[in-house]
């Protein structure tokens, strides 16, 4: 009870964590957030370590296999409410699916099951800037130079690449805020048709452009690598190994 005696309301988290693509680039047989690494499958990685934090998490795969992930996850110990639903097309589509399922929660984490190697502090950094600010996207300095090239690999610019940043996910964002920006999003998929989306490619932008909520970086890190193309799994190999040699 608060002083006026009124019952606290208690934080939700949900953990929205996105498995529904194809993995085209990462070229194996099988989809690479079904892949092997360390002993479980790519996706197994980020709900364990959500687990630790939401009170939900919405495993979001492709159809295919719902079943599949409902099976293994039933096997797990896990403290969250979990549920398994079915992606859709495009990263946004699925998104926005999984933020539907998370809209009884006060803080919704969208993360994509591709980057195994978030770790907590990560988390956190992006749970804090979504409590003050209303949005924390876990986010890096780039270490390289960008160029500006045309289709002749002609250079045309250097941006100041102090103004540049690395977006990564936990992308964390307030109820209202996600749960606006994905309804004006539908609505305007609905009316006009998917191509009116354009091309989105994470959750911050969702926001940017279907909102007039200013976005918040939070400090990501560099071992939060997003698992793309092959040599990507031999990265994330090595760096959860380290982890484990530390432990
Ligand atoms: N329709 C989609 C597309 C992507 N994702 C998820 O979003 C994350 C980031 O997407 P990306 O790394 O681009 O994965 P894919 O789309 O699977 O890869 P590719 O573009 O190489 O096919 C991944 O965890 C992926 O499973 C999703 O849930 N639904
Ligand atoms: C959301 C994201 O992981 C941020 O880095 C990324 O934009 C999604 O990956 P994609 O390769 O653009 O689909």
């Amino acid at each position: 009870m608060n002083d006026v005696g009124k019952q606290e309301h208690k934080e939700k988290k949900a953990a929205v964590i996105l498995a529904a693509g194809s993995g085209r680039r990462m070229n194996t047989p099988v989809a690479k957030q079904f892949l092997d690494l360390m002993g479980i499958p790519v996706f197994l990685h980020s709900v364990r370590l959500f687990d630790k934090i939401a009170d939900k998490i919405v495993l979001v795969t492709s159809p295919d296999a719902v079943e599949y992930c409902r099976n293994l996850l039933e096997k797990e110990e896990l403290c969250a409410e979990v549920i398994v639903i079915a992606g859709k097309s495009e990263r946004f589509l699925s998104s926005m699916e999984g933020v539907r399922a998370a809209s009884d929660c006060d803080l919704i984490m969208i993360h994509d099951a591709a980057r195994a190697c978030v770790d907590m502090e990560v988390i956190e950094r992006s749970i804090a800037s979504a409590r003050i600010h209303g949005s924390g996207v876990a986010a890096v300095p780039l270490k390289d130079t960008v160029k500006v090239a045309d289709q002749n690999g002609m250079v045309l610019s250097t941006p100041d690449r102090s103004t540049l940043r690395i977006i990564q996910t936990p992308q964390t964002f307030k109820h209202d805020i996600i749960c606006a920006a994905y309804d004006h999003l539908n609505h305007i998929i609905e009316t006009k048709g998917i191509k009116a989306a354009g091309s989105i490619t994470d959750d911050a932008m969702v926001v940017e452009t279907f909102t007039n909520q200013k976005v918040y970086l939070s400090e990501g890190s560099y071992e939060n690598i997003k698992l793309t193309t092959p040599e990507d799994m031999t990265a994330a190999h090595g760096i959860l190994s380290a982890r484990t040699r530390e432990m």
